[in-house]
């Protein structure tokens, strides 16, 4: 499906990071990131293996901190604010992570509910039924309710995994490869996922990925990381249009023969 035209609010900036650095022993992984990531926008970060990519989301969501620089979340510098303050931030933030990360021991709806239950702790059972039958329905997989994660696909499970952060409401979305590991029809469908949750929840997402196809269809503007920083940024368009080494190989992997 192509991507409908995003409605992006340039005037309100949901992640501002400026100077960005982070070593780890004498690795400088990251070597002076600026990043503005806009109310409403899909961002892709595009880089190769062990680039930083997810050192990047980390901090990000307070889970590293930084050596230099500066990070602000929805208003917040996250490098001052208190412990308790980060896990509130933390529930106005969704994560997607690689591996799903879903309770095999417990249903969809128990999978679904979960995060509910812990966060939102005044739920009616009414509110928490109707909370998990929308986030369910906005994957498209309402029949799914009383399986278990065993009983479903890679790529179904991955769509319930994206309903599960769905569920708490966040005003940023991190997903971290969000194709990884499936086939090419499966990448299609949750490459209009991520497309069709901009739309209906009007989130702000950074999407982490290598796979370009995802970066083409989901990314409202790419990021390219590579050597510790964001070497170009723009539309799909715009990126590849370069004779640059270091990207080019990126493209003709993916897109020629
Ligand atoms: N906690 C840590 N301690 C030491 N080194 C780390 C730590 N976290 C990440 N690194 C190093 O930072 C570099 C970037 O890692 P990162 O996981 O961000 O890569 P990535 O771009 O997400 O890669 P991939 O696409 O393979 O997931 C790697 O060399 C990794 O070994």
């Amino acid at each position: 499906m192509k991507k409908a035209k995003a409605k992006i609010d340039y005037n309100n900036t949901v992640i501002k990071i400026r100077g960005l650095e982070k070593s780890f022993e004498d690795y400088a992984v990251l070597r002076g990131i600026d990043l503005d990531l806009y109310q409403g926008e899909n961002l892709v970060v595009l880089g190769r293996s062990g680039s930083g990519k997810s050192v990047l989301i980390k901090l990000v969501s307070g889970l590293l901190k930084p050596d230099k620089g500066s990070i602000e979340v929805l208003g917040q510098d996250v490098r001052s604010i208190t412990e308790k303050e980060l896990q509130v931030l933390r529930i106005r933030i969704g994560f997607s992570f690689q591996n799903s990360a879903l309770y095999d021991s417990m249903t969809v709806r128990k999978n679904l509910e979960f995060p509910l239950v812990r966060n939102r702790k005044h739920l009616t059972r009414k509110e928490i039924d109707s909370a998990v039958e929308t986030v369910l329905d906005a994957v498209g997989l309402s029949q799914t309710l009383n399986q278990m994660p065993a009983e479903l696909s890679g790529g179904q499970r991955k769509r319930i995994g994206i309903a599960r952060t769905l569920i708490l409401n966040p005003e940023i979305m991190l997903y971290d490869e969000p194709t990884a590991g499936l086939d090419p029809i499966t990448c299609i469908e949750i490459n209009d996922l991520i497309n069709e949750v901009q739309q209906r929840f009007k989130t702000s997402s950074i999407i982490i990925t290598h796979d370009l196809t995802c970066a083409k269809s989901t990314g409202d503007r790419i990021a390219m990381l590579i050597d510790g920083q964001f070497q170009r940024v723009g539309s799909f368009e715009e990126v590849f249009d370069t004779t640059d080494e270091r990207i080019k190989p990126f493209y003709d992997y993916n897109f020629t023969d």
